[in-house]
């Protein structure tokens, strides 16, 4: 195996860090990256902004259709209710086969990528080099959130955000389609002690690990 068809899939649960986790590895690989999380949103900010009901299936169908991984504004997707609604209209099964047949076309370059959601290691690279399920208990991922929520504008309530955390991980678990969940051969990144620089080196010595061992069968 070479570093150009190394493919590094990431899931975890809501603010758990895979982001964090995806960027740095992406960029200490030279890989380029895609947060997945960013297409669903696109589809659910295109709804929001038409006015039509999150649950409407044939206009999130539409939307789907879309969505350009080029153009993806973490800006203006980034917002909470944007995600809330991508966490709704991602239930919807067409949505999602058109949304992991353009992530699949990503995850195909000829560099490999590092691709992180919440069913990559499942769905969409089935075959991925290595895979890797970050968690963080609950508490943990809502005062990680609430610090960010901080930093950027300065307000913030803990138990809301822990009680929007718990809605999340029950939708994104609890879905009849590529339900949340590690894949049987993923490794478990459990970071609620360690900080990002800890998970970023934990995440590398599995990485390197699976590299070496394949390079030398
Ligand atoms: N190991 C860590 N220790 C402390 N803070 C962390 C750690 N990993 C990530 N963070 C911080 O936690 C917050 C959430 O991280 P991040 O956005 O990467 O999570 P995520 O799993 O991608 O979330 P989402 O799926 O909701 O987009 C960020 O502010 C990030 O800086
Ligand atoms: N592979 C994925 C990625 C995301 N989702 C859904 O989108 C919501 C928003 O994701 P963020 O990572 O940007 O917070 C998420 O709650 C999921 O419902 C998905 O289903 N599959």
């Amino acid at each position: 195996m070479t570093a150009a068809s190394l493919v590094i899939a990431i899931d975890g649960p809501a603010a758990s860090g895979k982001g964090t986790l995806a960027r740095r590895l992406a960029d200490y690989y030279h890989l380029p990256h895609l947060d997945t999380g960013l297409t669903y949103r696109a589809v659910a900010h295109m709804l929001l902004t038409k006015g039509w009901p999150l649950g409407d299936a044939p206009h999130a169908v539409e939307a789907a259709r879309l969505v350009d991984l080029g153009s993806l504004d973490r800006d203006v997707l980034s917002v909470h209710a944007v995600g809330e609604a991508a966490s709704k209209i991602a239930v919807i099964p067409e949505v999602r086969r058109i949304l992991v047949d353009k992530q699949r076309a990503f995850a195909a370059q000829v560099s490999g990528a590092v691709l992180d959601g919440r069913d990559i290691g499942t769905v969409v690279c089935p075959d991925a080099t290595v895979k890797l399920y970050v968690t963080a208990s609950a508490e943990v991922r809502a005062r990680r959130r609430l610090a960010e929520i901080e930093a950027r504008d300065g307000t913030g309530d803990f138990a809301t955000i822990l009680a929007d955390i718990a809605r999340r991980d029950e939708r994104d678990m609890g879905r009849a389609d590529s339900p949340l969940r590690p894949a049987a051969d993923a490794h478990l990144l459990d970071t609620s002690e360690m900080d990002i620089e800890t998970a970023f080196i934990a995440a590398r010595t599995i990485i390197d690990g699976i590299v070496a061992a394949a390079s030398e069968s």
